[in-house]
């Protein structure tokens, strides 16, 4: 999916919600465990509920490659059991010399060798543009860079003075070059509302992943304050939030509860910003 596709998904639903499928077997509803793959079953349910209300989702791959060859098959099962007009993220946060990168490049995109293909993975910039160039040689595929996360830790290198700037603000204004806002994104997370401001002036274009609303408390206000662009440029992910909003049985409706809510809340968003 490209840029202009993913602005006309978020106009058409009103939305720009991701929402995250990171399930753990221990929290699926115990009466999804008569089913052969319960954690596929659970996937299928939460997107069967949300797919109007939301425009993308992403799958961390840790919580598939913990179950082993069972694990992969449900990833590759749930992406194929996402709606087309989805925009789909891999979020494995890859990267590593070249010829590793290809190989991580094709895990995730070149659908003839390990039948999938994601429009998105998250990469780490730290090995530079060599091992991030790889992922971009995929016509209409994104590379979402780790830019400033929304963990604790991320004062640990990413807000590390250099002379031209922080590290973060370096990482975005150097790897602006590899690759134009067509075909890259970074990850902001919803917890550093404050620093939005700084971003757009360095990134105007590009759209953000922001994770960190829901279960990290992050403020959806906040993020639009400065993070909105003129092509809406943000995807506000929330995975636990929405996804164990509860336990029982009515699991996919509370999903749907909770998807709504942050839905009818981008809904005016938007419309205040006049674009929808
Ligand atoms: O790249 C990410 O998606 C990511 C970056 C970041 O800075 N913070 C962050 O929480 N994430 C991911 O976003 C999801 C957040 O999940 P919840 O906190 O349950 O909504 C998880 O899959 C995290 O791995």
């Amino acid at each position: 999916m490209n840029k202009k596709q993913l602005f006309e998904q978020i106009q058409i639903k009103k939305s720009f919600l991701c929402v995250g499928l990171d399930p753990v077997l221990e929290n699926i509803p115990p009466h999804l465990l008569k089913y052969e793959n319960p954690v596929l079953e659970f996937n299928k349910q939460i997107i069967d509920a949300t797919k109007d209300l939301c425009v993308a989702y992403k799958p961390n791959t840790a919580f598939y490659e913990c179950m082993g060859l069972k694990g992969w098959e449900t990833l590759i099962k749930t992406w194929q059991y996402m709606p087309e007009d989805i925009f789909s993220i891999a979020d494995a946060k890859r990267g590593d010399i070249g010829n590793t990168s290809a190989m991580y490049a094709d895990a995730f995109f070149n659908e003839a060798k390990s039948d999938m293909s994601f429009d998105s993975v998250t990469v780490a910039p730290y090995m530079g543009k060599d091992s991030v160039s790889p992922f971009l040689n995929y016509k209409d595929k994104w590379v979402i860079l780790l830019a400033l996360t929304s963990n604790a830790g991320h004062s640990d290198f990413q807000l590390h003075k250099t002379p031209e700037g922080k590290l973060y603000e370096e990482v975005i204004r150097i790897s602006s070059q590899w690759a134009d806002s067509e075909q890259m994104m970074y990850v902001v997370g919803a917890t550093r509302g404050l620093e939005f401001q700084n971003i757009r002036r360095l990134a105007p274009d590009n759209f953000l992943l922001v994770p960190g609303v829901g279960a990290q408390g992050g403020s959806l206000a906040d993020v639009c304050e400065f993070g909105l662009n003129k092509e809406c440029g943000l995807l506000v992910n929330s995975s636990r939030g929405i996804i164990y909003a509860s336990k029982g049985e009515d699991f996919a409706e509370r999903a749907r509860e909770e998807a709504l809510k942050l839905q009818q809340e981008m809904e005016a968003i938007l419309l205040a910003a006049k674009l929808i």
